[in-house]
């Protein structure tokens, strides 16, 4: 092949976002799981690109069936466990794919209280945060990070900003008291695929936002790095901890034209522009897997 022949570059197919909800009805008292599920196959797909031969193409019809009938046969369970057992059969069973990248949300529902009691099957979704999963396979190798997004989060007072460079333009009044919100974006990478991640993927959640309310920030980046960090000192099966989190930031609303005064009481919440805040924590030396972070959606 010539050099400045045209070829086909990395590429992946399958069908994106499955909606898919599973009922658990062994007893009267329904389980519901619900899931957007996405599949990416990658492998020996040159010939369907170049010459629309379709031979080893397994439809993204097919994946979306697959998806559906996995959740029958073997149930949900941890999102990262159902797509690794997608991903699986995937490879294994289809000689013509070599990995592939699958990915899912899942979305949460509460029962609904009737007298003060759970109701056997009727359910109301909460405004919680959603779980993400992302799997990348390639051959025998898998890795699994795990995450949520838009977990908004307040803290009312141990928060300070100040000691930053002032020059001409700056505005900005230092504080040793402010408002410190944020939506937390949190995707981690676990260190193997043998996890119990319905075990383990609260204590990671709950340290977190754990360690937003507990730590005195100096500033959203300060914070942001104890959090990672206290995930990586607790949790030997966790690699790395990636946070993106936007600075809701809180306004004191200037109440002196009112005759009154305003200690912290009354703010405006700004929605733009906001302060994002972006950082990867991670032991040193630890061996990197860019590859698998290139596939986790709303990075820099
Ligand atoms: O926690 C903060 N970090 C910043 O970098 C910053 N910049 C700013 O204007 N406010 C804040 N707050």
């Amino acid at each position: 092949m010539a050099v400045g022949d045209i070829v086909l570059g990395p590429n992946q197919y399958g069908k994106a976002e499955v909606r898919l909800v599973r009922v658990t009805r062994d007893t009267p008292v329904h389980e519901i799981e619900d899931l957007t599920v996405t599949t990416q196959l990658r492998g020996d797909f040159t010939d369907c690109h170049t010459t629309g031969d379709n031979t080893l193409v397994v439809a993204t019809d097919t994946q979306k069936n697959t998806v559906y009938a996995y959740a029958k046969e073997h149930g949900v369970g941890s999102p990262e466990t159902f797509l690794l057992r997608l991903a699986r059969h995937f490879v294994d069973d289809f000689p013509q794919v070599t990995g592939g990248r699958f990915a899912a949300d899942q979305h949460a529902w509460d029962r609904i209280a009737v007298d003060g009691e759970p109701h056997d099957h009727a359910f109301v979704r909460t405004g919680r945060e959603t779980r993400r999963t992302v799997v990348e396979v390639a051959g025998d190798d898998a890795w699994v990070v795990s995450g949520f997004t838009d977990a908004t989060v307040l803290k009312s007072t141990g928060s300070e900003f100040w000691g930053f460079p002032r020059d001409r333009y700056t505005t900005l009044g230092e504080t040793t008291d402010r408002i410190l919100a944020t939506s937390v974006t949190a995707w981690w990478r676990w260190t193997g695929p043998d996890v119990d991640f319905e075990a383990r993927y609260p204590v990671v959640r709950d340290l977190l936002l754990a360690t937003f309310a507990q730590v005195h920030s100096l500033a959203l980046q300060h914070t942001i790095f104890e959090m990672g960090k206290a995930v990586l000192e607790a949790c030997d099966d966790v690699a790395e901890v990636r946070l993106s989190c936007p600075n809701k930031h809180h306004f004191l609303v200037d109440l002196e034209p009112f005759g009154l005064e305003n200690p912290n009481e009354v703010f405006y919440a700004a929605d733009r522009p906001y302060g994002l805040i972006e950082a990867t924590v991670q032991r040193e030396g630890a061996a990197q897997v860019p590859h698998v972070w290139a596939s986790v959606p709303g990075f820099v």
